[in-house]
């Protein structure tokens, strides 16, 4: 069957790739105590994993339709800047709709704006289920989206199906009830769930006569906001933040610690999505799972000179649950690393509300920090 990694110059094999793991979709439907194991590791360490689809007959189905929406994401970015605009998401109003180049908040030490588009397509939307923003105006997208509506509604699903999986496992293995987390994300109650198409252009010729021109950047390093975060991307370009601790016990045997934090590829594997973790696993646990930073660089080497697409689908939590840690990981506003170092990002209006928002407001403030 053709694949959209059939079109696409090769990954370049010289580059530092991120160590993290491959967990099987089927064994984790099967229910096999080492893969539950594997990805609790992974949860913990890197919070970034890939799932192998190509195992299962729902995972083909979910790969087969991300394939779809890359067709997709070609109509609909192909369009005029002036038929993408009607449909554009405003910040604090709405999360869903289309996001033009340049409006991510700039994260990076050399502050270079992003070059990536999106359109964020509403799980709600697509499913009836809500039609308006979260400020109560309405959705909107163009025909070239609305056409697919069944391609949208039957990824959502999958997407959703996928989260709630590893959400389930992750709660089993930290010794909880198995829909702990899952009961926080539920598909039927209005969310920030969305299904996100991106698009960044070919990046310009670098001086030195390469392709990669490592001055434009594809997407500022940031954390995803929600739960679950499940991608599909063909090109090169993601990178993910890597922590070596390289603490050393001194002379005086005190410890002089050092985290070196350096910028690892992840190599797109067909077959495979590519799952994180976001800052609302963090809060709910109390910091002991991890949302890794990641960004989008440059495709590397002759990948450099394509257009870059993703499609990704964003599980998070359904808008009226409470953004604190689940009982059984104790009073977050104590502890370091846990609900209120992520959250203490919008301390003014933790204050106000008594220290918890809801995750409809949560996202909200999320979505005015980065822009998107
Ligand atoms: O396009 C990618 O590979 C990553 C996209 C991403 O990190 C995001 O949309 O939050
Ligand atoms: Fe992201």
């Amino acid at each position: 069957m053709h694949s959209s990694f059939d079109d696409i110059p090769p990954f370049p094999n010289n580059l530092p790739l991120a160590p993290i793991a491959i967990i099987s979709h089927a064994k984790l439907l099967e229910g096999d105590h080492d893969e539950a194991v594997r990805l609790l590791t992974a949860a913990k360490t890197h919070g970034f994993w890939y799932l192998k689809l190509q195992d299962t007959p729902q995972g083909k189905a979910f790969l087969a339709e991300a394939d779809q929406l890359h067709a997709v994401a070609k109509e609909a970015f192909a369009l005029p800047l002036h038929e993408k605009l009607p449909h554009a998401l405003e910040r604090g109003v709405s999360l869903f709709g289309y996001k033009p180049a340049g409006t991510v908040k700039t994260t990076d030490r050399d502050q270079r704006p992003d070059t990536t588009q999106f359109f964020n397509v509403s799980k709600d939307y697509v499913h009836d289920i809500a039609r308006d923003n979260i400020r109560g105006t309405p959705i909107t997208y163009p025909p070239e989206i609305t056409t697919h509506t069944p391609l949208f509604q039957s990824f959502t699903s999958h997407g959703h199906a996928c989260g709630m999986l590893i959400l389930r496992t992750l709660a089993s293995q930290l010794g909880l009830p198995e829909d702990s987390f899952t009961n926080l994300n539920l598909f039927d109650h209005p969310s920030g769930d969305h299904c996100r198409l991106t698009h960044k252009p070919p990046s310009p010729p670098s001086p030195d006569g390469g392709v990669s021109c490592p001055s434009s950047l594809g997407l500022p390093s940031h954390t995803d906001f929600g739960s679950v975060t499940v991608l599909f991307n063909w090109l090169g370009g993601l990178q993910v933040e890597s922590h070596i601790d390289t603490t050393t016990k001194s002379s005086e045997g005190g410890e002089r610690g050092e985290v070196q934090r350096e910028w690892e590829w992840v190599k797109p594997l067909p077959g495979h999505a590519i799952v994180n973790l976001g800052d609302a696993m963090v809060t709910f646990t109390n910091g002991a799972l991890k949302s890794a930073k990641h960004r989008v660089v440059p495709s590397p080497g002759p990948q450099g000179s394509v257009e870059r697409y993703s499609v990704v689908y964003f599980v998070r939590p359904h808008n009226d649950v409470p953004m604190k840690a689940l009982d059984q990981f104790g009073d977050a506003s104590h502890t370091a690393g846990g609900a209120v170092r992520v959250a203490g990002k919008f301390s003014a209006d933790l204050a106000r509300t008594g220290g918890v928002l809801t995750a409809g407001e949560w996202m909200r403030q999320r979505g005015i920090q980065l822009g998107n």
